[in-house]
């Protein structure tokens, strides 16, 4: 009888392995990104099985490409941020990891404050140069795990770093053996996966590392970084823009277990949420995010998007307080001056926030009707109504029994005069060429008029 293990040892002898191809000439994917027009969506029509892992994660990019595009954080705002983000994560650890810089003192006072903390979760790793000094400096900190940069497109590899693809196979390979004579772990970032040479590069590269991992003892993750976003959730597309393809062959083409896969994303076409999602399905167990989805150009993946895509793939938030996504919001609004867009899902001042007159009408018979879930439980934001021309009797209703929390019997109704008296208010500031909405400090202070009238 033949034993799983020699079974899997014989799978392993018989499957094709695929060879790193030296071309000559670098593969920019012309008939894809031609550069001049809008990149094309490329359908093989084949179709990738969809495998999801039974544990499914987050990991957090907030410090490193999140500060990246934003002027740097203080100490205190990222300590802050790191407990919120902790008390988001829950007790499971589902916002199971974050990276930071360690360049300067700066970096390094807010590593070890987050640290002092003693919190279990997110764990503290970082990303380096990843230089032979860099690789003390991570663990003098203490800590076991750092990102380094394995950029796998020949965008990169011809034209930023003047090599070869075997030249930098042998770079990258050398830089790993650092990290792990460092004692060290090495997370290896493919930047611009979703424009490398899948089979030609990717895969034999990836296979090298799992080599590497192997001889070592020391598990080594793989991170996918659709660094432009051009990455595709749709089924039967063709490498490199698929994101389950990727998945799908950086586990049964280089071997690499889900639990040792994350994707990264960013948002140029909108994509970075659906893309993190579909890698979950497809097999990867953690995806890269950052708060608000702040990072690079468009940003990455928000990160509190992903928490409720989890609660919407597992049917539970798993611990997570979701409530914390409003105080990291109010943080960053009120102590960073960060202004959210205020349609921005979850987190902007109007996310649900209606203003027609019928929608409130809907939302006083039944808030269920225009909420897109109890957002006064997950995230401490009751439904809102603003003021305009379309609000009606019923909007204003509505915004009064909100702003002072009436409830019950001492809800207000449309047919109320006071309702009456604002909303031909409202009609004469609109026929008097108003076009914007009506603040609430405004609403405020004509009802302390019209009271001062009884
Ligand atoms: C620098 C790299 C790893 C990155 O963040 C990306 O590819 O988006």
């Amino acid at each position: 009888m033949l034993e799983i293990s020699d079974k899997t040892n014989l799978l392993e002898q018989a499957s094709y392995k695929y060879t790193l191809q030296d071309v000559p000439e670098p593969n920019l994917y012309r008939d894809v990104y031609n550069y001049e027009e809008v990149p094309k969506v490329a359908f093989n029509h084949r179709r990738v099985p969809m495998e999801t892992p039974p544990d499914i994660w987050i990991t957090d990019t907030s410090f490193r490409d999140g500060q990246q595009s934003m002027a740097p954080y203080t100490v205190k705002q990222i300590v802050d941020l790191y407990k919120l983000m902790s008390k988001l994560g829950g007790p499971y650890g589902l916002i199971r990891q974050s990276e930071f810089f360690i360049y300067t003192k700066k970096d390094r006072e807010a590593i070890e404050k987050c640290m002092d903390l003693g919190l279990k979760f997110p764990e503290i790793t970082t990303w380096i140069r990843a230089t032979k000094n860099d690789f003390k400096m991570v663990k003098d900190l203490g800590i076991k795990e750092t990102g380094i940069l394995v950029s796998c497109s020949d965008y990169h590899i011809f034209k930023k770093m003047n090599m070869t693809r075997r030249q930098a196979v042998d770079y990258y390979l050398e830089t790993i053996r650092d990290a792990f004579e460092a004692g060290v772990v090495p997370r290896c970032h493919l930047e611009d996966i979703t424009r490398a040479d899948f089979y030609g590069f990717v895969v034999p590269f990836v296979n090298e590392i799992m080599k590497l991992s192997k001889e070592a003892g020391i598990p080594v993750k793989i991170r996918a970084c659709d660094t432009m976003g051009y990455g595709v959730p749709y089924t039967e597309v063709a490498l490199p823009r698929s994101v389950p393809g990727i998945i799908y062959g950086l586990q049964h083409y280089a071997g690499v277990p889900s639990e040792m896969l994350e994707w990264h994303g960013h948002n140029d076409f909108y994509k970075a949420v659906s893309n993190a999602a579909t890698a979950w399905l497809y097999g990867c167990c953690a995806v890269n995010c950052s708060l608000l989805g702040i990072g690079e150009r468009t940003g990455n993946i928000p990160l509190e998007a992903m928490v409720f895509e989890y609660g919407s793939l597992k049917g539970s938030l798993d611990g997570m307080d979701s409530t914390a996504i409003t105080e990291i919001a109010r943080y960053f609004s009120d102590e960073m001056g960060y202004e959210i867009p205020p349609m921005t899902p979850f987190v902007g001042e109007n996310f649900n926030v209606t203003r027609a007159g019928i929608h409130a009408d809907g939302l006083m018979k039944d808030e269920e009707i225009y909420n897109i879930f109890n957002t006064d439980k997950l995230l401490k934001r009751k439904p809102g109504v603003t003021i305009s021309k379309t609000s009606g009797l019923a909007g204003i209703a509505y915004w009064i029994n909100e702003h002072y929390d009436l409830v019950g019997d001492q809800q207000i109704h449309k047919d109320d005069p006071m309702v009456h008296a604002l909303k031909d208010w409202v009609d004469e500031l609109y026929a008097d060429n108003r076009t914007t909405s009506i603040s609430n400090k405004e609403i405020k202070e004509k009802i302390k008029e019209l009271k001062g009238n009884d």
